[in-house]
């Protein structure tokens, strides 16, 4: 039988890698040793191969060398033993063996023979070798010229690896591969190609977390190559086993792929069925293979990176530009040809002061170039104008680009098309500073404007006129026209005030029908002049639609320094004048006063503490009697007010009534007013005096107000009072001034069997046709033409012509103030049915009145 044996890895065993003939099963449980201190190293194999030299035992039981495997040879007969040392490259590698079954078999022929024989199997072994490193180096060679065809093709990555894992298996058969790469944000495997293994096996591996484990996991996890050679048995593959059993896996060998800087970027692993053990070429293979992967992956992926780079860019919604230092444009995105109106060829080779406006400043440019200069980036705004002549606003940011030395070789221009920003911008600043509906300045321009325009009549000296212009009765117009008119007539008045004015002043809308104006430079002359002339632009009549309107202002003006030296001050002051102006029949200007001041003061002071008043009980009614010229007889009372304030006194009716009225407080006083009077006049009908009469006087507000009626209803069914026996006294001027709404409550009340009567007659210029109208049954003669009927003849005919008229109308007269017997005298001569006056009595709180009426009667 002859063997042969090779040095195994640890260098330490002889192991028999081959063997012919008969008993061959001896080789099963050989132990042949090389090293001097073994007892096994001294056998025939041993010491052929330690010393280089062919060792004879021509008698295997009986030589010392063969002592460890003499029972064991004797079960197969051997009688005799030949060892010869084998080399490579010079270096024994191992020996050939031959045991014979007769003693003294190797004579000098035979020993001639086998020596030559060694002699042979050297040589062979030496080609050998050089065959099988031509065959590595050819593989290696494929591999090369296979891997960088794929490197420069333009085939997508799945294809460069499904490729590269098929060459793989070519190259060592009976082998399945896979390129598992590693997907670093989600820290998993991802699958690069598997061709051949199976599926379920591709499933598990693909988007596999990397938890430590064997195979390709922990190449890509720790980077090393890891070798399976027997996967059931080995440790490291925990869970994957028995699955990697169950697919027919038997062995792996992993290797790393990393990128140029070290990185991981995944693994390329070559499985077998049966356990393996990959040889030195096929690790080279794998290795090399790896190498190119690595350029493969990285090229690939930075050529989707730079894809997806130049997709951003040209996608972009900024446009964006490259120029030379010189500024001429080397590339422009699609957005720039889009933004400019310009063709991309158009726009290639030009600067890009192409699409200049004209309107940026030469300062903005000049920067721009001194921080380019500089080698900084400079960030700015220019207005442009497209190829079509829109103009547009871009904010640019400009970047030197820098080759790796730190040189300047380009710039980088980004263009952001901010147009719509800074309209909405400039939208929003005129939102917050001028009026939407007259474009006026508003409050807050307005405030700025009086600022400046103080700060530079104080440094100057000069004066400055402030106005506040507030129009007539406008709420009518909204009221009964619409708002849409209303705005209509503000807008054409704001034109017709705005044209009246010199460039330096202020029109401001402070928002509906108030303007407050701003003249620099104005004194209170000429300021009285310009409110002559605003005047004047808006009583011309107003054609809108089919309407013709014509509308009034009234206007206040004050003057700096003299009415106030803030803008505060001068604006209330401006404020004062102009009510004044109202109080003293619209339609005209008033300029400030010391005076107005005061009154103003006063105003204020009357106004608060008349909000207190009923609270604290500081008001009263007083009866005025009212006695009939026929008969003498106390008829009727007047229920008058009467207010005493702690500190300022008796107040006059006359002061606080159209106070109260403007500040909307005589709704409650009069409401209060009306209850007093007539809880009064009937605890008077329950004395006896069942046939007076209580008149209580309503302001305009009351009148107007609509739940008048059922107030008026309410006080008498509280009270239990006889609606006939109440008289409200309405003036004159409120009736007239909407006879239509005045007729039309003056009805309600008439059909609730309340009395009419109105007051102050005479001066209101009251309409025949409306006091027809009018369910009033008495009309009261203003005191001021009674005072001088006994000396003036015009007053004289005026008190007879109002008795007439009334008894033609078939209403009853009433004079009031009468203070004297000849007028007494008088009216009873022209048929007036009642006085009232201090001829008769003054006002009188109820208990004197009480007194007064006793008396009366009892006289
Ligand atoms: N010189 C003179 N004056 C006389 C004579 N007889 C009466 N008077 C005064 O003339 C005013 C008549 O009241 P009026 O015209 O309704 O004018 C009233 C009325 O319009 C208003 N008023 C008074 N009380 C009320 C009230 O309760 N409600 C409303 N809405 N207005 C009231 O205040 C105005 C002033 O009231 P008073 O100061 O009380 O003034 C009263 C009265 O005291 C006289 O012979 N000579």
């Amino acid at each position: 039988m002859a063997f042969i044996t090779l040095l195994d890895g640890d260098r330490q065993n002889l192991i028999p890698v081959t063997c012919y003939g008969s008993g061959t099963e001896y080789l099963e449980h050989l132990h042949i040793s090389v090293e001097e201190n073994s007892s096994h190293g001294h056998g025939p194999s041993g010491i052929a191969f330690r010393e280089d030299r062919p060792f004879w035992c021509q008698d295997f039981q009986q030589n010392p060398a063969t002592l460890p495997w003499r029972s064991l040879a004797s079960r197969f007969g051997w009688q005799a033993c030949a060892a010869l040392p084998l080399h490579k490259n010079g270096a024994v590698i191992g020996t050939l063996n031959l045991n014979a079954d007769a003693i003294n078999a190797f004579d000098d022929i035979a020993q001639n023979l086998l020596c030559q024989l060694t002699i042979d199997i050297d040589h062979a072994l030496a080609r050998f070798e050089l065959e099988s490193e031509r065959r590595q180096s050819l593989k290696m060679k494929t591999l090369r010229v296979f891997m960088l065809e794929l490197i420069t093709s333009e085939l997508p990555l799945p294809d460069i690896l499904v490729n590269v894992v098929r060459q793989f298996e070519q190259l060592i058969p009976g082998s399945m591969c896979s390129i598992m790469l590693h997907d670093k944000d989600n820290k998993r495997l991802r699958l690069g190609a598997a061709p051949s293994l199976p599926t379920s096996y591709i499933t598990t591996l693909d988007c596999m977390p990397l938890s430590p484990d064997g195979g390709c996991v922990n190449a890509v996890i720790n980077g090393v190559r890891t070798i399976a050679t027997d996967i059931a048995n080995d440790p490291n593959w925990g869970k994957f086993r028995q699955q990697a059993k169950e697919m027919g896996i038997g062995a792996c060998c992993s290797e790393p792929i990393f990128s140029a800087s070290a990185q991981i970027l995944g693994a390329l692993t070559v499985y077998h069925r049966e356990p393996f053990q990959p040889s030195e070429s096929d690790l080279q293979l794998l290795e090399t293979a790896t190498h190119f992967l690595a350029i493969a992956i990285e090229r690939k992926q930075s050529e989707v990176f730079m894809r997806k780079l130049s997709q951003a860019v040209e996608q972009s919604s900024n446009a964006i530009i490259i120029t030379d230092l010189n500024g001429t444009i080397e590339y422009a995105n699609t957005t720039f040809s889009t933004n400019t109106g310009y063709a991309l060829h158009d726009i290639i080779g030009k600067k890009p002061n192409m699409h200049k406006s004209g309107k940026t400043s030469r300062a903005t440019y000049a920067d721009m170039w001194a921080h380019l200069g500089r080698g900084e980036s400079w960030q700015g705004e220019f207005i442009n104008r497209r190829h079509n002549g829109e103009e547009r606003i871009d904010l640019v940011r400009v970047s030197p680009v820098r080759e790796a030395d730190g040189r300047i070789t380009h710039y980088l221009a980004i263009e952001e098309d901010i147009t719509n920003q800074k309209n909405a911008q400039a939208r929003i600043e005129s939102l917050a500073h001028f009026d939407v509906l007259t474009g006026l300045p508003n409050r807050a321009l307005l405030d700025e404007r009086a600022q400046r325009a103080l700060r530079l009549a104080e440094e100057d000296q000069a004066t400055l006129a402030v106005m506040f212009l507030d129009l007539d009765h406008f709420k009518n117009i909204n009221d009964t026209l619409g708002h849409n008119l209303g705005d209509t007539l503000l807008v054409e008045l704001a034109q017709r005030l705005r044209a009246v004015l010199r460039r330096d002043d202020t029109l401001s809308r402070l928002g509906g029908d108030e303007f407050v104006l701003l003249l620099p430079g104005a004194n209170r002359e000429s300021a009285k002049k310009i409110a002559q002339e605003l005047m004047r632009a808006i009583n011309e009549p107003y054609r809108i639609g089919s309407h013709e309107l014509n509308v009034m202002a009234s206007i206040g003006i004050a003057v700096y320094p003299a009415d106030g030296m803030d803008f505060e001050t001068l604006c209330k002051n401006a404020d004062v004048a102009m009510y004044r102006a109202k109080q003293e029949g619209r339609n005209a200007y008033r300029s400030f006063t010391q005076e107005m001041q005061a009154y103003s003061t006063r105003y204020l002071q009357v106004l608060n503490a008349l909000r207190q008043a009923i609270a604290q009980e500081q008001l009263h009614v007083h009866y005025q009697p009212q006695i009939s010229l026929i008969s003498g007889d106390v008829i009727g009372a007047e229920a008058l007010l009467r207010w005493h304030h702690p500190e300022l006194g008796n107040i006059s009716p006359a002061e606080f009534i159209p106070i109260a009225e403007e500040s909307g407080l005589i709704l409650q006083i009069g409401e209060w007013v009306l209850r007093v009077a007539v809880a009064q006049a009937k605890k008077w009908h329950q004395l006896g005096l069942d046939k007076l009469i209580i008149a209580v006087n309503l302001s305009a507000v009351q009148f107007r107000h609509a739940g008048l009626p059922n107030l008026v209803m309410q006080i008498l069914k509280e009270e239990d009072f006889p609606p006939q026996y109440l008289e409200l006294e309405l003036t004159e001027g409120v009736a007239m001034h909407d006879p239509q709404g005045a007729i039309a409550m003056m009805n309600s009340l008439h059909e609730r069997g309340v009395r009419m009567s109105i007051d102050d007659f005479g001066t209101g210029y009251s309409s025949l046709s409306y006091l027809k109208q009018f369910k009033a049954y008495k009309l009261k003669i203003d005191q001021s033409f009674v005072r001088d009927i006994s000396t003036d003849a015009e007053d004289k005919a005026i008190v007879s012509a109002i008795i007439g008229m009334a008894k033609n109308l078939g209403l009853q007269t009433i004079a009031e103030g009468v203070e004297t017997a000849e007028q007494q005298a008088f009216l009873r001569e022209e048929g007036c049915h009642e006085a009232q006056g201090y001829h008769y009595s003054k006002p009188l709180p109820a208990a004197d009145f009480e007194t007064f009426i006793l008396g009366a009667s009892a006289a």
